[in-house]
């Protein structure tokens, strides 16, 4: 049976501290199950149909009313996949976890599957658990005991499934002990602090509830069912979160995981769209771990929701676009849902008057997949925390084989999030800039070295012209200039022999010798020049220390130099030419991960680097 994966949206209401920045009112209107978003420039509107659209009003309980109907299909055998998907801060862990007074779809969950429980009259629900958290593509056990080590293998089996080895699974013997349990894990979540999010995930989060129902007549009539509930972590605009370093790679191990899961979501609108002689289409779903885990949400036989969560800030306007068509990229996907005993026949069980009943099904009769069996656990007799009840089985958390192509859907753009940034990895010849770099051996001193030798000035509007030189140029006017360290660290500096108070520029002149050095250093990232744009960048942001912005720049090639991140994108020459020709940029339109601010003036009159220029020149 195929069912297409289901999406709801849910817009945040805004944060109390004023996080969100500017709020436009109109730009995400909700009507019904239509939602239509402002694009950043304010002059596009982009319209989608879900299945259920949450405006900012809307309760943990109409959210939960909304998702009930998939769970219930783990009654009748399916695997379920619920996971929440959105831009950093836009309410996905409110949304899959809440708080105690708000609890959210995880514990309202397990509240349903005890409530069942307590209905059935003819068989009996057993309950499982298991939960780990995805950090920098590597799994962790949350459910580990303390002392032993969390870190998992993701295995792939002989028959495709991909399991987690060694995986902790705890019997939920109450409610009251998996609340004690999860809320420990819960915690020790990896969590920190960013500008948008004072507790944001680092990590992707999979909780995993496993159900067995057993006839009590027959113990061989049995049903078992799996529901994942996924908190992905949210997709990051570095510049916005002012991230660190380790928040930085946190951040790029993030965004590349959701860029595969783009990916994964594309190549199977290709398939879709190929039809049934698609098989050879290639789904990346080994790129990450993520995708390894959710194989069988995305393509396989699970039933699967995503819910889209959006931020109301007018600066998450494209982040929202971006989520949207992926939630309706995501809808196109079909998964191969087994057929069911209870969908083609009534079980000798069914009371005729008692609805919540559930159907088991006679094991020889209809032999259940190895990765639905819930592993044999004895049941504790008390809920026991510390130490856990260790319970190590390996469990497919997620994956079988994706069932046969899907016919007749169309292919989708690439639009999701930071789409690119792979295919970028991939095509960037990292090893060779650094290579280059190397061998033309650019440090400060060489760039000391070449203001000696007085070459002439190429200033950041000359970039089209100069954008393929790998030699940089340097200006008259950066030679007769005066030194600049940080306004921090008054000191001398010493530059070409000749001593220079810090104290001696103004916090203008400070601001011009950082532009230029900002369109040098654009001018040499460009070329590929790495090394270069380093030294350049880091010469700007002595001038100006307090530039987040610089300092994410210089951080994100440090780290590109490493082969951790691809290189830092700039905006395209082509773009700069656009603003410019239309009078200049304003700041809060420039385009995220672009140092667009310091390439172009505010007015649009007068560039930074002339302006740079004259006042080194006055
Ligand atoms: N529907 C809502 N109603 C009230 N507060 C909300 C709602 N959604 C989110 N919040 C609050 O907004 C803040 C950010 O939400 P949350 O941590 O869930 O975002 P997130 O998408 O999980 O972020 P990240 O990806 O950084 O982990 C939290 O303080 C949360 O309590």
């Amino acid at each position: 049976m195929l069912k297409a994966i289901a999406c709801h949206v849910r817009l945040r209401p805004p944060a109390s501290l004023g996080s969100d920045g500017k709020i436009n009112e109109e730009s995400i209107q909700i009507e019904g199950n239509h939602i239509s978003a402002l694009n950043a420039q304010g002059d596009k509107r982009y319209h989608f149909e879900f299945e259920k659209c949450h405006n900012a009003d809307s309760t943990q309980e109409e959210v939960f009313q909304n998702v009930l109907p998939l769970i219930e299909q783990a009654y009748k055998g399916i695997n379920c996949t619920i996971f929440a998907y959105g831009v950093t801060g836009s309410g996905k862990t409110h949304t899959m976890q809440g708080t105690a007074n708000s609890p959210g779809v995880i514990p309202r969950t397990v509240d349903a599957l005890f409530q069942k429980r307590s209905q059935l009259r003819n068989s009996t629900l057993t309950l499982a658990f298991s939960y780990v958290e995805i950090l920098k593509d590597e799994v962790y056990d949350l459910l580990a005991s303390a002392g032993q080590s969390r870190k998992r293998d993701v295995r792939t089996g002989a028959d495709g499934q991909n399991v987690v080895a060694d995986l902790t699974v705890l019997p939920i013997k109450s409610r009251v002990q998996f609340s004690e349990v999860y809320e420990v894990a819960a915690r020790s979540r990896t969590t920190a602090s960013t500008k948008l999010n004072t507790n944001s995930s680092r990590s992707h989060a999979i909780l995993t509830l496993y159900l067995e129902v057993e006839s009590n007549h027959d113990p061989d009539m049995k049903v078992s069912g799996k529901i994942c509930l996924t908190d992905l972590a949210g997709s990051e605009n570095n510049n916005m979160t002012g991230n660190d370093r380790e928040r930085m790679r946190e951040s790029s191990a993030i965004n590349t995981s959701l860029t595969t899961l783009g990916k994964v979501v594309d190549a199977l609108n290709v398939q879709a769209q190929r039809g049934a002689t698609s098989s050879s289409t290639f789904i990346p779903y080994r790129e990450s771990k993520l995708t390894r885990l959710l194989q069988d949400a995305l393509g396989g036989t699970s039933q699967s929701l995503m819910i889209c969560c959006l931020a109301p800030g007018e600066k998450f306007a494209r982040d929202t676009i971006n989520t949207l068509q992926f939630g309706k990229k995501a809808k196109t996907v079909e998964n191969r849902l087994p057929v069911t005993s209870a969908d083609s026949r009534r079980s000798s069980l069914v009371h005729p008057h008692r609805d919540s009943e559930i159907h088991p099904r006679r094991i020889s009769q209809i032999p259940l997949p190895q990765s639905r069996r819930l592993p044999h656990i004895p049941l504790p007799q008390a809920p026991t925390l510390n130490p856990p009840v260790l319970l190590s089985a390996q469990t497919g958390l997620g994956t079988s084989r994706p069932g046969r192509p899907l016919l007749g859907r169309p292919a989708l753009s690439a639009i999701a999030p930071n789409a690119t940034h792979a295919k970028a990895l991939r095509r960037s010849t990292m090893a060779g800039n650094i290579e280059q770099a190397e061998k033309e051996n650019v440090g400060s001193v060489s760039i000391e070295g070449q203001l000696d030798k007085k070459k002439p000035m190429v200033f950041a509007d000359d970039q089209k012209t100069h954008s393929s030189r790998t030699e940089i140029p340097i200006t008259q006017d950066l030679l007769e200039a005066r030194p600049v360290v940080p306004a921090a660290e008054p000191a001398t500096a010493v530059v070409n022999g000749t001593a220079f108070s810090t104290t001696t520029l103004t916090e203008e002149e400070r601001q011009c010798r950082a532009k230029v050095y900002v369109g040098r250093a654009r001018v040499a990232q460009q070329s590929g020049n790495l090394q270069q744009a380093l030294q350049l960048y880091r010469k700007a942001w002595e001038c100006v220390p307090d530039n987040q912005k610089i300092k994410t720049r210089i951080t994100e090639i440090e780290m590109a130099l490493e082969g951790i991140i691809s290189p830092p994108k700039l905006s395209s020459t082509k773009y700069r030419e656009e603003v410019k020709a239309k009078g200049g940029l304003k700041r809060s339109r420039a385009p995220a991960g672009s140092l667009a601010e310091l390439t172009y003036d505010d007015d649009g009159n007068e560039s930074p680097a002339k302006r740079g220029k004259r006042m080194a020149a006055s």
